[in-house]
C-alpha cells in the first residue's frame, strides 16, 4: 500500500535508504565484535593497565591503588619467571631484579613507614648481613641497610624515631632490619614485645667457638694492641678457667640469652639460621627463612654460586647492575690463628651450653 503511494523516485530512495542502514548495521556488527575481543583482556592484564596509568597519576588518592599494583607485579612476574610452571622458584636472568627495583621504587613512591615486623636479633659474627642482604632480594622484603640499634642504645629516641628510619613499605610487605647486639641485651626482648609481641625474630647461631675467634679478629683489626686472644679468654688457663665475662666468649652462651627471650616470645616466633649452613648451602637456609616470615620461596639456588676468591656464595650477578653482590671485605676474614688445645678448651667449656640449647630450640646445630 505504501509502495503504491510512493513515486517511482522514493521508491529507489527508500531502497537506497534501507541498503545504507543495512551495511551501517553490519559494520557496527563487525566493529562491536572486533572491539569486544580486543577490550575483554584478562583481569590480570586489565590490572596491569590500571597499574600503569596509576602510577603515572599524582595525588593521594593512589595510595591506597599503588599496594595493588605492586603486589600484582609480583604476581606476575613470579608467573613469567617460572615460565607458567606454577612451583618453580623465580627464573635465572634478570626479572628478580626487575620485580625487586619495580617494587622498591612503587615502594619509594606510595608505601608507608612502618615499625618492623621482623628483626634479625643476632648473633654478632653469626652471618647476620649475609641473611640480610640475601634476604632482601625478595620482592615483599623492605629492608633498612644499617644497624639502628634502637633497642640497645638508641630506645630513648622512642618509637616514632625508629619508624623514620624505615624504608618505605607497601600492604603485604615485610619491613625488617638487623642489630645482632640486640640477641645479648637484656632489656630488648621486653622492648621489642611491647612494640609487637607478633615480632618475627631470626637469630643467625654459628659455632661459638669460631665465634668468638671471629669477634676478636674483628676487635684486632680495629685495636692492634689488644692483648692475645688466649690471654683475654681465659682467667687461669693452666686450670682451663675461661672467663665468661669477657663478650666475645659471654655471646657465645646463647642458652643463657635465649632464655630471656622466651620469657616474652613463643618459640615458634623464633627461627635460628645456621651460620655454618649458611655457607654450605645459602638456597636451603634462605628457604626456611621465606618459610619463616611467610613469604613465597623465591630466593632459591639460582640466585647464588660459590666465590672462589671470596670462598663465600655471592649473589649472581643481576644483568641490570654493576654492584658487586659478595659482601664486602670484613665479612670472611681470615681469622688469627689458635692453638689447637685453646680451642679444645673452649670446645668443652661450650659443650653443656650447647647442649641445652640444641634442646632449647629442637635442631643439632653440631658444633662438637
Ligand atoms: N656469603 C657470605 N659472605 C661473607 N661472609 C659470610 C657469608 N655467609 C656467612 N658469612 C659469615 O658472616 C660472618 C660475619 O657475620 P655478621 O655479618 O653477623 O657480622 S657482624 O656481627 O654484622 O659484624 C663472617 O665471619 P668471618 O668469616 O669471621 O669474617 C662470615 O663467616
Amino acid at each position: 500500500m505504501a509502495q503504491r503511494l510512493l513515486s517511482p523516485s522514493n521508491r529507489s530512495s527508500a531502497r537506497l535508504a534501507f541498503l545504507l542502514t543495512v551495511s551501517l548495521s553490519c559494520t557496527y556488527l563487525c566493529y562491536s565484535i572486533l572491539f569486544c575481543r580486543s577490550t575483554v583482556m584478562t583481569r590480570r592484564a586489565y590490572e596491569g593497565k590500571k597499574c600503569q596509568q596509576n602510577q603515572n597519576a599524582a595525588g593521594k588518592k593512589l595510595l591506597g591503588r599503588a599496594d595493588v599494583c605492586a603486589s600484582l607485579e609480583v604476581r606476575t612476574a613470579e608467573e613469567r619467571g617460572s615460565g607458567g610452571q606454577r612451583g618453580d622458584a623465580a627464573s635465572s636472568g634478570s626479572l628478580w631484579v626487575d620485580t625487586k627495583l619495580r617494587n622498591t621504587s612503587v615502594a619509594q613512591k606510595y608505601g608507608n613507614k612502618k615499625l618492623p615486623n621482623a628483626l634479625i636479633v643476632g648473633v654478632k659474627k653469626g652471618g647476620t648481613r649475609a641473611v640480610l642482604e640475601f634476604i632482601r632480594i625478595h620482592p615483599d622484603v623492605r629492608a633498612l641497610g644499617t644497624e639502628p640499634h634502637f633497642f640497645d642504645r638508641n630506645y630513648d629516641r622512642g618509637l616514632d624515631w625508629y619508624r623514620g628510619l624505615m624504608p618505605r613499605t607497601l600492604d603485604g610487605q615485610i619491613t625488617l632490619e638487623k642489630t645482632p647486639s640486640y640477641f645479648v641485651t637484656r632489656e630488648a626482648p621486653r622492648r621489642i614485645a611491647s612494640m609487637s609481641q607478633e615480632t618475627k625474630l631470626i637469630v643467625v647461631v654459628r659455632n661459638p667457638v669460631t665465634r668468638a675467634i671471629s669477634d676478636y679478629t674483628q676487635t684486632l683489626s680495629k685495636k692492634p694492641d689488644i692483648p692475645t686472644f688466649e690471654d683475654l679468654a681465659f682467667k687461669n688457663r693452666s686450670l682451663g678457667l675461661v672467663d665468661a665475662s669477657w663478650n666475645a666468649i659471654r655471646i657465645g652462651m646463647y642458652i643463657l640469652h635465649l632464655e630471656n627471650w622466651l620469657q616474652y616470645f613463643r618459640p615458634s616466633q623464633m627461627h635460628f639460621v645456621s651460620g655454618e649452613r649458611l655457607i654450605t648451602d645459602p638456597a636451603g637456609e634462605m628457604g626456611r627463612v621465606q618459610d619463616f616470615l611467610g613469604l613465597k620461596r623465591i630466593i632459591s639456588e639460582k640466585h647464588f654460586y660459590f666465590n672462589r676468591t671470596k670462598g663465600f656464595p655471592c649473589l649472581k650477578k643481576p644483568e641490570s647492575s654493576s654492584q658487586p653482590r659478595c659482601l664486602g671485605k670484613s665479612k670472611g676474614r681470615t681469622h688469627v690463628q689458635i692453638e689447637r688445645e685453646v680451642i679444645e678448651q673452649l670446645r668443652e667449656f661450650y659443650r653443656p651450653f650447647n647442649i641445652k640449647f640444641y634442646e632449647t630450640v629442637g635442631q643439632d646445630f653440631k658444633w662438637d
